[in-house]
């Protein structure tokens, strides 16, 4: 009914708790995961409960590109079909601002043989890729991004080499999951070392040791920044992908402030993504802690931050200077926002993200019209506030397809009347 989405939606507050069904979309971490394996296996991969939207969807097209058969018989369901090899494109490889397919295939698509250009939108051509060109270079895989960012261009010589590659990863896990998921293609055991800082949201990392497990990968870890992965290359498997922990956290959101029950049908500890510890600091509201790490659940600090703008204190996220390369530089992004709707909710300090919550703040609040910034999160995220401040309208709703494409049906769908405006 709301499709084609509006320029913009207007939220009605619904004064009432949420209560419903709701099942999130697929996992779109470990739907890009599985599409990236599946191709790389010999033989045909049924992955089921996937998310499409337009990350999968980019990721999807790519590998067709590179002579991979996705079929996708329904709405969760990706049918993979590939020899075990990419073959090189005829073009470009295009991946919008989806930062898995970007950084995945960048490492992926040395073991092609010939040149392959990586490339994105206008948003992901800002976000870095030099730490995973240069760990490419180390392996003696010839590439260059000029920029430091997007378009990247990397010279696949038919394998991923053999040794050891270092990879500093303080500005993004991505890299070093990379790495890891093109390894087993090489043509002798790889070592993938992290230098520099501890990375941020290491479940991440762990989901893409499992993934690698399911399709036949071996991979040790050798201590806390250290993995061995040896040359099996991956055999097909089939993959159930579970719900997605980051579109699970709007709905923990919604439930809390609106005193509602919402049933996801997976409780928060069956998740194995890093998000689903959202759902533990947001049950404290409307007492949640002063200080909040975000650096393991990255994404879900944008929802935790608009719940935090209606707590009875306080709150300071700490550990997130890496959400400043995600989509938009969310630190400034959810700040500017906040403050559009009370001017002095939020600042910025340092990396820092200081949300200074007011409990009267549906009453005190102003309509605002919130810029999302093409970026997914923010618009989800401030759709929370107008569950219960009147006149909040997000602008471009639809760029919640990045990852949740029927993320405004999901809320009509729990009684959440939403107005084009
Ligand atoms: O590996 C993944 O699936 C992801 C890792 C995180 O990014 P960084 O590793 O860039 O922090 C996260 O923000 C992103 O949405 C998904
Ligand atoms: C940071 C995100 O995405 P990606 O890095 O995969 O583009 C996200 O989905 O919040």
């Amino acid at each position: 009914m709301l499709k084609p989405l509006p320029p913009a939606l207007t939220i009605v507050p619904p004064r009432r708790p949420l209560i419903g069904r709701v099942t999130p979309p697929g996992s779109k971490s470990i739907t890009n995961r599985a599409l990236l394996l599946a191709a790389l296996a010999d033989g045909t991969n049924r992955l089921t409960g996937a998310l499409k939207s337009k990350d999968t969807v980019l990721m999807a097209a790519a590998l067709r590109q590179m002579g991979v058969s996705v079929d996708e018989p329904d709405a969760t369901t990706f049918v993979v079909t590939g020899t075990g090899r990419l073959a090189a494109p005829s073009g470009p490889l295009f991946l919008g601002n989806a930062g898995t397919a970007t950084r995945f295939l960048t490492a992926a698509v040395a073991t092609v043989e010939g040149a392959v250009i990586v490339d994105g939108d206008e948003d992901m051509r800002l976000r870095p890729i030099a730490p995973l060109v240069s760990a490419l270079r180390s392996l003696g895989i010839e590439a260059e991004a000029p920029t430091g960012c997007p378009p990247v261009t990397v010279h696949g010589r038919g394998s991923f080499g053999r040794g050891r590659v270092e990879i500093d990863a303080s500005l993004s896990s991505q890299y070093v999951s990379a790495l890891l998921m093109a390894a087993p293609l090489g043509d002798g055991p790889i070592e993938v070392a992290l230098t520099g800082k501890d990375i941020g949201a290491r479940g991440y990392v762990d989901l893409t040791v499992a993934a690698m497990t399911v399709f036949g990968a071996s991979v040790e870890q050798v201590d806390a920044g250290t993995w061995r992965i040896q040359p099996t290359g991956y055999r097909a498997a089939d993959f159930h992908i579970e719900p997605d922990a980051s579109a699970a956290t709007y709905l923990w959101g919604a439930e809390v402030l609106t005193g509602g029950r919402i049933d996801l049908g997976v409780e928060a500890e069956d998740f194995t993504q890093p998000d689903a510890a959202a759902q533990a600091v947001l049950a404290q509201f409307p007492n949640m802690p002063a200080v909040i790490d975000g650096s393991q659940m990255q994404d879900a600090v944008p929802t935790l931050a608009v719940v935090a703008a209606f707590n009875q204190t306080p709150v300071r996220f700490v550990g997130i200077a890496n959400l400043r390369v995600k989509e938009t530089d969310r630190i400034r992004a959810v700040a500017n926002e906040l403050n559009r709707i009370l001017p002095g909710l939020a600042r910025e300090e340092g990396d820092d993200l200081v949300v200074a919550s007011d409990p009267n703040l549906a009453a005190r609040a102003r309509p605002a019209r919130i810029e999302t910034y093409h970026d997914h999160r923010i618009a989800m995220s401030f759709a929370l506030a107008g569950l219960l401040v009147e006149g909040i309208t997000i602008l471009d709703p639809a760029c919640t397809g990045k990852t949740y494409p029927d993320y405004w049906e999901m809320l009509a769908g729990l009684g959440v009347d939403l107005r084009p405006a």
